[in-house]
């Protein structure tokens, strides 16, 4: 994601603490100015900066770090806890029977948040059906009904009437099998009386449990103005934040969140039905300070990790030594496996953007259930010298083990591709000296014990 370049020069400040005990003015003021920094060009509005700026001061001089925590992880907890003050908890959405209006100005994203909405909430295993009512924009309708499509959900519009509410009325009656129902409503360039009656009109025929509003992550200072006269208009819970894969930075729309007293329900990732993610405060923040999902990844290596070294004495540390052997593969798969898809584990360290990733065959992604359930069945059929020096493993071996394991000999060698590449990936980490990467991977292979993201504060705990 875009925010994540932001906060190198904050974990620089932050570095700077490490072994202190206690925090001057000065060192508080400086880690202040950076998280400005931070916030103000991922489009945050200012008062909004300003009056984070000044709990954390407050906060940071006033309150003693508690016995065995340094000053560096004090005051990355109470950044952390403001911030969740500042973002706030996701927009309750209970998985059941529910009516949710979408609102927004044209172009938002309110036709695909609507489709992607109920795609997700398909995938929770309840029924959604998407009803378009904008008959304001030509192509709207056809636009809806493909997405809905897509996303494999019920769909009513019709492009032969002209009066929304009506379609409004009709389409939850047309729909009634579905339990969650998603009213994609018209946008206006503006903000207009007209849009706002209209919205008024349907909001009275269907009778919402949420009103969302939609909004583009580009959105700097408008999203105040248009929060409120939406929030006037017809209440709104929640708010949706579309086109983050974008250069936008998101922050701007945290000014609609604070002004309607309301919270963010979703996130657009893209234009395709599955780009939606459930907004996660801690993920948004360590995004928005540039620091990477740190909570979400310690969570998640910490919990691979203690899986995986229950099941077997080994010892990870091994791997930034010496030969990665078969066995090795095998674990780190595994772990892997656990932690999710390997490139967003890759998404979530903390400063390593999108550069690595880049460099890395597409063939590294693909670490699917299959591929490695495979790959284990033709471990088993390997002898251990096998295991221990693959380049050894000639054609007639090949054969043997693919006979041995009843897989294909194109996926044994597959299998022996892979481990030379996660070799040669192995040997760059190896090779990559002091700093995060270094220790983050480590980490990933579960060095360090239960520390955690060892030096990372408070989302390490
Ligand atoms: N990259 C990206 N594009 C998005 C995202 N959400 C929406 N879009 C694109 O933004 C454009 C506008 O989205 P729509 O869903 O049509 O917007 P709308 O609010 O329904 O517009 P009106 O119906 O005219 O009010 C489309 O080209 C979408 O594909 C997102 O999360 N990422």
């Amino acid at each position: 994601m875009v925010l994540d370049d932001l906060g190198s020069s904050l974990r620089g400040t932050l570095d700077k603490l490490q072994g202190k005990t206690t925090l001057s003015e000065d060192d508080v003021e400086e880690i202040v100015k950076e998280i400005q920094r931070s916030l103000l060009s991922a489009d945050v509005d200012v008062d909004l900066v300003m009056e984070l700026s000044d709990s954390i001061r407050e906060r940071a001089l006033r309150e003693e770090p508690p016995a065995g925590t340094t000053a560096r992880d004090h005051v990355l907890k109470i950044v952390y806890e403001e911030m969740v003050g500042l973002v706030g908890e996701s927009t309750d959405l209970p998985l059941k029977e529910q009516t949710i209006v979408l609102a927004g100005l044209q172009g938002s994203g309110k036709t695909t948040s609507a489709a992607k909405m109920a795609w997700w909430f398909s995938k929770k295993g309840l029924r959604p059906a998407v009803v378009q009512t904008d008959t304001f924009r030509p192509g709207a309708y056809e636009q809806a009904r493909e997405m809905a499509e897509r996303a494999e959900v019920d769909f009513y519009g019709d492009p032969d009437n002209d009066d929304p509410v009506d379609i409004a009325r009709k389409g939850l009656a047309e729909t009634e099998d579905a339990d969650v129902h998603i009213v994609d409503t018209a946008g206006r360039h503006a903000l207009e009386e007209e849009l706002i009656e209209e919205l008024e009109e349907i909001e009275d025929a269907v009778d919402p449990d949420r009103n969302l509003l939609v909004l583009d992550a580009a959105i700097g200072q408008g999203a105040k103005e248009q929060a409120e006269r939406f929030d006037d208009a017809v209440g709104i819970d929640g708010v949706v934040i579309t086109k983050l894969d974008g250069t936008a930075k998101g922050g701007g729309a945290l000014a609609a969140v604070d002004q309607t007293d309301s919270s963010i329900a979703f996130l657009g990732t893209g234009e395709e039905v599955g780009d939606i993610e459930r907004f996660e405060a801690s993920g948004f923040i360590s995004r928005l300070l540039g620091m990477g999902d740190l909570k979400q990844l310690s969570e998640r290596v910490e919990r691979a990790m203690a899986e995986t070294q229950e099941e077997e004495d080994w010892d990870p540390e091994d791997l930034m030594k010496g030969e990665f052997t078969l066995r090795d593969m095998r674990k780190q798969m595994n772990a892997m496996n656990r932690m999710g898809p390997l490139d967003q584990v890759l998404d979530m360290i903390p400063g390593l953007g999108g550069g690595i990733k880049d460099q890395l065959p597409d063939d590294a992604m693909d670490m699917t259930q299959e591929r490695l359930r495979d790959f284990e069945v033709i471990m088993d059929s390997m002898t251990e010298a096998e295991l221990e020096n693959p380049r050894a493993i000639g054609q007639s071996q090949i054969e043997r083990i693919a006979r041995g394991s009843g897989k294909e000999e194109e996926t044994v060698r597959e299998l022996l591709e892979q481990h030379k590449m996660m070799n040669r990936m192995m040997k760059q980490f190896q090779g990559m000296g002091d700093g995060d990467m270094q220790r983050m991977m480590k980490q990933m292979q579960g060095g360090g014990g239960g520390g955690g993201l060892g030096g990372m504060g408070p989302f390490g705990d």
